[in-house]
């Protein structure tokens, strides 16, 4: 089954509604500019809240071809939850994505496996497709239980969802000591993972479910390393912070198949 690749810019806590606007629009005409094929690579950014009013009438009355999404969601669908945002609001705001247990939530707000279940649900609700993320820290790489630890954490996180539902979702394998700090996992590492992944739904799920989930990698993506992230058989994009910030540098990675070096 072939699955189209999806690169997804996680902005994280970066950019205000109005550098929000210049963003989404020179990224949009950069990639119009150079006859980017939405339909064979997608592409979508995750601003922040704030920012996503402003993109959503960017996108809508300038017809970008982007897609977008939030970054977290809460577990309540409404009600006496201050700060929390509904996944219905998202969805209102004409969210396609939304990214479910990014690292940083897990490490900085205390989401367990359980609250990243219930998010998953909560976004099906709305009709939301998640981005599941997922990875391991440094001292589990080092221990050399990574994949075990993945499959853990993917096994909890689709505990509630149907089948069906499954079948749309996009899981992000993002190892926290490559998140940032420059480090990239190889290409093998990346595909490791990912095909793990995909082995492990394989073995949850009947069908060609397994074959059709996209499997994003994440952790110091950058136009120059992402062609060989992209040869790894179960890597179908990925979710990109730092870089995703710059519109040139971000469209450089969404045209990856542009700078893949022919073997000599
Ligand atoms: O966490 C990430 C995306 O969600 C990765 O961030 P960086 O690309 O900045 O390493």
């Amino acid at each position: 089954m072939s699955r189209t690749p999806l690169m997804a810019g996680n902005w994280k806590m970066n950019l205000d509604h109005q550098a929000a606007a210049l963003l989404v629009q020179k990224l949009d005409w950069t990639l119009k500019d150079a006859n980017h094929d939405f339909g064979a690579v997608e592409v979508a950014v995750c601003p922040p809240f704030t920012d996503l009013r402003t993109v959503q009438t960017l996108v809508d009355g300038d017809k970008l071809e982007i897609k977008y999404g939030g970054q977290d969601l809460s577990v309540h669908d409404s009600g006496a939850y201050t700060g929390e945002i509904s996944g219905a609001f998202l969805a209102k705001l004409g969210c396609t994505y939304v990214i479910v247990g990014h690292s940083e939530r897990r490490e900085y707000h205390n989401e367990t496996d359980e609250v990243v279940a219930d998010k998953l649900a909560a976004a099906y609700r709305y009709g939301l497709t998640p981005i599941f993320c997922c990875g391991e820290g440094l001292e589990i790489r080092k221990a050399g239980t990574h994949v075990a630890h993945v499959l853990d954490q993917i096994r909890a996180g689709l505990a509630q969802l149907t089948p069906e539902q499954v079948r749309s979702i996009v899981i992000a394998y993002e190892p926290i000591w490559a998140i940032g700090t420059g480090e990239v996992a190889t290409p093998d590492d990346a595909q490791e993972v990912c095909g793990a992944i995909r082995t492990q739904l394989a073995e949850m799920y009947t069908g060609d479910t397994a074959d059709g989930i996209r499997i994003l990698y994440g952790g110091s993506v950058k136009s120059s390393n992402i062609a060989q992230i992209m040869g790894g058989r179960d890597v179908d994009g990925a979710l990109v912070g730092g870089a995703a910030l710059d519109a040139a540098e971000f469209a450089a990675i969404c045209r990856y198949q542009q700078h893949v070096v022919p073997d000599a």
